[in-house]
């Protein structure tokens, strides 16, 4: 099952639209979601989140609609949001946080507690559950967010930007982590890194001043570099390509 986004339009201001009357379909699987530096991109993934309201158009996820209030507990039980910004919740130990965020969410005390410790043990912070939230580093942090939306089972996880900042180790452990949660929830994942589209996303969404530029199979998207880019640049080529088409 997919977010369905139909004839959405948002802005912050009243005469400025963010994004512009925008449909689309996420497929079930990885998607990565491109786009130049204020493209809209967090502002899509808060709209899919239900943390924002569009002005104009609806959300929707199978039969849930986010503009029906008696839908809304429903929809967000089933999507995860991981924001630019993990914030550790003072007081709280790692594994108490994660537990908190399924409580949020609506499960019982209990049983977000012990759907916790798998969350944790997933995003391997077994270790760390113990220890307070707050002095996790940043890659640790960012797990942390993962497992918040594991807790609740959510079946489409949103991460904005979920490997700025990190090192080089740290962008594979977390490759490696998304490989091994493909099977428990579809993902939409925004970033400005193109080097391992191959490898990590089933698909491609490309946004620019609020506009969708391209959205396909990360194949096809591929396929729109010029044949003599090398394949470790097809992605970088094809990017450009679609971006200085517009300007
Ligand atoms: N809270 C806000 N109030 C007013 N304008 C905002 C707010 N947040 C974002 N914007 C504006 O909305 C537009 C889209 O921003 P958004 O953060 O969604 O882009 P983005 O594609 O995620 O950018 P980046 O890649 O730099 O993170 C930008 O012009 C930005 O200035």
């Amino acid at each position: 099952m997919t977010i369905h986004l139909s004839r959405c339009s948002f802005g912050y201001r009243r005469r400025d639209l963010v994004l512009d009357d925008l449909t689309l379909d996420l497929p079930s699987g990885c998607v990565v979601l491109l786009g130049p530096n204020g493209a809209g991109k967090s502002t899509l993934l808060a709209l899919l989140a239900s943390a924002l309201r569009p002005r104009a158009g609806s959300v929707t996820l199978g039969d849930l609609d986010t503009r029906r209030r008696r839908d809304l507990k429903r929809y967000r039980r089933q999507v995860g949001w991981l924001p630019q910004q993990v914030t550790p919740v003072p007081g709280l130990r790692v594994r108490e946080q994660a537990a908190y965020a399924g409580w949020l969410k609506g499960l019982s005390r209990r049983d977000a507690w012990d759907r916790s410790l798998e969350a944790i043990e997933r995003v391997g912070l077994r270790e760390l559950a113990e220890r307070s939230a707050a002095q996790l580093s940043g890659g640790q942090l960012r797990r942390l967010g993962i497992a918040q939306t594991l807790v609740h089972s959510a079946r489409v996880v949103l991460m904005d930007e979920p490997t700025a900042g990190l090192d080089p180790a740290q962008r594979k452990v977390f490759r490696s982590l998304l490989d091994d949660l493909k099977d428990q929830a579809s993902f939409v994942v925004s970033t400005h890194q193109t080097e391992d589209l191959a490898d990590s996303y089933d698909s491609v969404v490309l946004l620019d001043q609020g506009h969708l530029l391209f959205q396909g199979s990360t194949v096809s998207f591929l396929d729109l570099a010029p044949g003599e880019v090398a394949q470790e640049r097809r992605a970088e080529a094809a990017y450009a390509g679609l971006v200085e088409e517009e300007v």
